[in-house]
């Protein structure tokens, strides 16, 4: 499931971030890749270390938390800490598969990566090209959001970031291991979950709501893996 969720960082806050982002010291990209995607990869990265990096990662994951829409969207288990990227001059991510499996950071075990999340931190405007392009059964995909959306994609999807041929392009980028491993049972998920929402704020009735609640926890139960 590819999905759009708008206003996940406020505007002050985007600005703020590209402020830090504007000034900090950047590192090839390539550095935090394996061989096959080294040589698609032309972009820079904060390094994994930088403070920078750790305080804007910790500032994405807050606003992250208070996000219900992200929540039934992705149920998430594990999310890996923030990376942050950008490309300019030409620089570009060619096709390419996200790794299966991650380290997490200091001895918290492995993620795998179910879901990709791409939260966009430059305006549209501000620069030519970088769309990502996301391939599945039904075809590409192609995403340019306003900065503070995310756009949230499986993980087992090829996709790529366009050429930037003016400005520059900001975002945050990183992974989550969600309960529910198959995309299609989080989808239905998602649409229950989200079919209950709408119903529970209309005058639906009361014990058909609540049976249906229960029916999205007992397939809840069903597949989520812990
Ligand atoms: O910059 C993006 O939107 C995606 C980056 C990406 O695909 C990756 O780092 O694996
Ligand atoms: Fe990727």
């Amino acid at each position: 499931m590819l999905l759009h969720i708008p206003d996940v960082i406020e505007r002050e806050q985007v600005v703020q971030m590209r402020a830090a982002l504007d000034g900090a010291l950047w590192t090839d990209g390539r550095e935090t890749v394996g061989a096959q995607g080294a040589r698609v990869k032309r972009n820079q990265q904060l390094p994994d270390t930088s403070p920078l990096r750790r305080q804007l990662g910790q500032t994405v994951l807050s606003a992250l938390a208070k996000h219900p829409l992200y929540h039934a969207a992705t149920l998430p288990l594990r999310t890996l800490p923030p990376r942050f990227n950008r490309y300019e001059g030409g620089g570009h991510y060619g096709f390419h598969v996200d790794g299966a499996v991650m380290a997490l950071p200091v001895d918290a075990g492995q993620l795998r990566s179910d879901i990709s999340c791409t939260l966009f931190l430059s305006e549209p405007d501000d620069y030519d090209g970088g769309e990502l392009i996301v391939s599945d059964t039904y075809g590409e995909h192609e995403v340019k959001l306003p900065a503070g959306d995310l756009i949230v994609y499986p993980s087992s999807s090829l996709h790529r970031v366009q050429p930037v041929t003016r400005g520059a392009r900001l975002a945050a980028f990183f992974w989550v291991q969600s309960l529910i491993r198959d995309d299609s049972r989080r989808r239905l998920l998602f649409e229950l979950d989200t079919s209950i929402q709408t119903l529970t704020r209309s005058s639906a009735d009361a014990a058909a709501v609540l049976q249906l609640t229960g029916v999205y926890h007992n397939l809840l139960r069903r597949w989520a893996e812990t």
